[in-house]
């Protein structure tokens, strides 16, 4: 028995020993195997390396788990894996190079103000369709957004680059509600000039509030801010029926104006009429007294939401990718510098087609057009300096466009010129400087050098600067305007305020109007790619001084 027992305990033991054995070899055998693939990846890097290619296996960023080589692989191999699988959840053939040198260490975000800093909050939990009638097509949203869920600002990296972002709040539904839906009575402003898919916004904020989240009433200030003083213009009641179809035309159907700002009135306004959430819907000056309005509602600790909707076909309101009505405008441009190039190609001998187009103090419309376009041969914006004549004159240029192909097209923006025809001290109601018409003096001077060269031109002029401008907004636009209306109410139903909504990254994000307005309005970048575009679908010659060099520190 003892015997029987001792002779299967050794050949327990034997087997057991088989098995560590053979797990010892297994071990032996993937160690190997994960070690010639270690050396094989690091040939690679190696080569890589050689050939002047990023490839960094001693990334700091894999090292919390494992501090060997082959840990720090393995690691970052199962990182990747999980993000792609997440991404892409087919998988990828292709590889990956990680870029050693590319790091985002820490991300810092632009702070929208909450009124709960100082106001009392309602604490209702979100749910899309709150405005039903019955309650009955309530559901929650398929997404809701956090403090936290950010979209950097900077996309661009580089081996050289920053390891720091900035980023702002992405914009949506948040899972609390600051207001009581039903108790929540809203005003919206339009104001500076008009702007294709004004009435979409419009419409967009009055549905969102009042279909969406049920808010009780939306007023429409007439005419701008100077529409809060109601003695000369009262307000209109925006109901579901009356912005029904009002997408389709072009203009504001509230009214627009560059009147004055009176803080005072529009606090008597917002008291009289009860309004919790006010929406501003303009450019860089309508925002600047917005911003005026919310320090002032948080100075009184009034309980109102003070929003911005940017808006502006001249493209020049800082951090956004581009504004509403920028699409529709520089596509209606296009039948303008149609019409010019028809008129040049037609106008025997040496036509030639003006256009001007808006833009104040940056080009965005002009330059955008010329490359749509890509019929003009000439394009002048306030950017970069005008020369008219010598070897980097536009005249030459004009001849030798006038040579190669018998007629020219040239588009000035309206802010151009004042480098040569000075700056006027004229000024709108809304501050605006009165501008140079550098096309008209354009005109004359391109007709006397070309009689002085004994070869006559025959120039037309056309300026449909508010024909772009007055036109519904196209397909792009009205999709924007809807994201751009639904998400400033998710903001503002919140309880964010002076914030600015608008797209960053093709993504929709709230921006603190301070911030936005501080460097607006904007300009083109003389050195950037744009401009460079422009000067080789032109030919023109690039008139830009070369960009001073920076002296080392
Ligand atoms: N710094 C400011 N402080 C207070 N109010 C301002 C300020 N700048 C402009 N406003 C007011 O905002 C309104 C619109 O301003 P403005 O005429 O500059 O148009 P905008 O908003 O910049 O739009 P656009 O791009 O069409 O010019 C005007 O009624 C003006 O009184
Ligand atoms: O003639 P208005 O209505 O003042 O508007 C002209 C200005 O408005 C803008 O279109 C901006 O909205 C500028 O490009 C232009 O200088």
């Amino acid at each position: 028995m003892l015997r029987a027992s001792s002779s299967l305990l050794q050949g327990v033991a034997f087997g057991v020993g088989a098995a560590a054995t053979l797990v010892a070899v297994v071990l032996a055998y993937t160690r190997r195997r994960e070690r010639r693939e270690l050396a094989a990846v690091q040939a690679a890097a190696e080569k890589k390396r050689a050939a002047g290619e990023i490839f960094d296996l001693k990334a700091r960023s894999f090292s919390p788990v494992a501090d060997t080589a082959l840990g720090r692989w393995r690691e970052a191999v199962q990182m990747i894996r999980k993000h792609v699988s997440k991404k892409h959840p087919q998988g990828l053939d292709c590889e990956l190079v990680m870029l050693g040198d590319v790091r985002i260490e820490s991300v810092f975000m632009f702070v929208v103000a909450h009124l709960s800093e100082y106001a009392p909050k309602a604490g209702r939990r979100n749910k899309m369709d709150l405005g039903a009638d019955d309650g009955g097509y309530q559901r929650e949203y398929n997404q809701l957004l956090g403090a936290q869920d950010a979209i950097l600002q900077d996309i661009v990296r580089s081996a050289a680059g920053d390891t720091i972002s900035t980023a702002f709040l992405r914009a949506g539904p948040r899972s609390e509600l600051h207001f009581e839906p039903s108790a929540v009575r809203a005003a919206i402003v339009t104001c500076g000039g008009l702007c294709p898919g004004l009435n979409n916004i419009i419409q967009g904020i009055v549905r969102t509030l009042i279909s969406l989240y049920g808010a009780q009433q939306v007023l429409g200030v007439r005419g701008g801010y100077q529409g809060f003083d109601e003695a000369s213009s009262p307000p209109i009641e925006l109901t579901l029926d009356v912005v029904d179809g009002i997408q389709k035309m072009g203009g504001t159907f509230i009214g627009s104006g560059r009147g004055s700002f009176d803080l005072e009135k529009t606090f008597q306004f917002l008291k009289r009429h009860s309004i919790c959430q006010l929406y501003v819907v303009g450019g860089d000056g309508t925002h600047r007294a917005a911003d005026k309005i919310a320090e002032e509602a948080k100075k009184r600790r009034l309980n109102i939401a003070v929003c911005g909707v940017p808006k502006t076909i001249d493209n020049d309101i800082d951090m956004l990718d581009r504004s509403f009505g920028f699409d529709t405008a520089v596509a209606e441009a296009q039948l303008a510098i149609r019409s010019a190039q028809v008129e040049a190609r037609c106008n025997l001998p040496n036509g030639i087609g003006i256009v001007k187009l808006m833009g104040r103090s940056s080009g965005m419309i002009a330059v955008h057009a010329t490359l749509c376009s890509g019929e003009v041969d000439l394009c002048l914006v306030p950017e970069v300096p005008v020369v008219t004549d010598g070897d980097r004159g536009c005249l030459q240029h004009l001849e030798r466009v006038l040579e190669q192909k018998g007629s020219a097209v040239v588009v000035v923006a309206e802010g151009a010129g004042e480098d040569v025809l000075g700056t006027s001290a004229i000024v709108d109601a809304g501050g605006n400087r009165k501008l140079p018409e550098l096309g008209l003096w354009l005109k004359d001077q391109i007709v006397a050098h070309f009689k002085s060269k004994g070869k006559p031109a025959t120039v037309k002029y056309i300026d449909p600067s508010y024909m772009i401008r007055s036109v519904p907004a196209n397909a792009a636009d009205s999709i924007y305007t809807e994201l751009l209306a639904q998400n400033v109410v998710h903001g503002a139903m919140a309880g964010y305020t002076a914030f600015s909504v608008g797209m960053r990254n093709n993504r929709l994000v709230y921006i603190p109007i301070g911030a936005m307005v501080k460097n607006s309005p904007r300009q083109m970048d003389p050195h950037g790619q744009t401009w460079e575009r422009v000067i080789s679908v032109t030919r023109q010659p690039n008139t830009v001084p070369p960009k001073a060099k920076k002296e080392p520190a």
